[in-house]
């Protein structure tokens, strides 16, 4: 046992979240944080293409249409390409606090079925911080923003400085994202975070 605190439920003491000032407006298009993540670059053909907009306080909303790529069984979503969904939608809340946080925890219910071409309607939500720690939500659901609950994640996310992603990363992907001039301003925003 490494002693590590690894629970869902945020800790008595721990904090709203915090909505940077410059976040996007509500109903704003979140970008695609890389072009090549699978989850919402538009640079990967058979990715997610997540489309996250913000939300009030410290919430985005998204759509992600299920395609044959994805499929598990015949003609259904795959359970790990719906955990991807959840993940990318939270990980997107990081646009609101402006904290770079990577994902600790996810634990995902799968409560329907999900068919090939079903339009996934995504909502995430910060519920308190602890530390580094960021405790979120997200559900999905089908046939419409108010139909089913057929997926819902809780997580902690974990925040992280830039240099995560510089010592971490292969060294030929981190070279290319340091000399693209969109990708810098991405980097940015996150950088003059207090
Ligand atoms: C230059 C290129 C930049 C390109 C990118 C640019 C910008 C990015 C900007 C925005 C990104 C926007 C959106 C991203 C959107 C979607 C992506 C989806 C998200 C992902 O898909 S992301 C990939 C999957 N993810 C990982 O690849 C993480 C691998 N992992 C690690 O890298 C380490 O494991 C780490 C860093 C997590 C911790 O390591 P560490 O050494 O820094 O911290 P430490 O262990 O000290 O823990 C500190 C406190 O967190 C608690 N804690 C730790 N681990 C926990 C766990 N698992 N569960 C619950 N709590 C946990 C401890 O209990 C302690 O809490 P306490 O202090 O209370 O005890």
């Amino acid at each position: 046992m490494s002693g590590r605190t690894t629970a869902l439920t945020p800790p008595a003491d721990a904090r709203p979240p915090v909505r940077h000032p410059e976040a996007p407006a509500p109903g704003e298009v979140i970008g695609a944080h890389y072009d090549n993540c699978f989850g919402c670059g538009g640079g990967v053909p058979h990715g997610l293409h997540l489309e996250v907009r913000a939300g009030e306080g410290v919430r985005v909303t998204a759509e992600f249409r299920v395609r044959e790529a994805h499929q598990g069984a015949p003609g259904l979503a795959h359970g790990g390409v719906l955990a991807t969904a959840l993940d990318e939608t939270l990980g997107s809340l990081n646009w609101l606090t402006r904290v770079i946080a990577v994902t600790g925890r996810l634990e995902t219910d799968y409560v329907l079925p999900v068919p090939v071409d079903t339009v996934l309607h995504l909502d995430a939500e910060v519920s308190a911080v602890h530390g580094r720690k960021i405790y979120c939500t997200a559900t999905g659901r089908i046939g419409g923003p108010e139909g089913p609950v057929a997926v819902r994640a809780d997580a902690v996310f974990i925040e992280v400085k830039l240099e995560h992603f510089v010592n971490n990363g292969r060294p030929a992907e981190i070279k290319a994202v340091l000399s693209d001039p969109d990708q810098l301003k991405v980097v940015r925003a996150f950088e003059v975070n207090p």
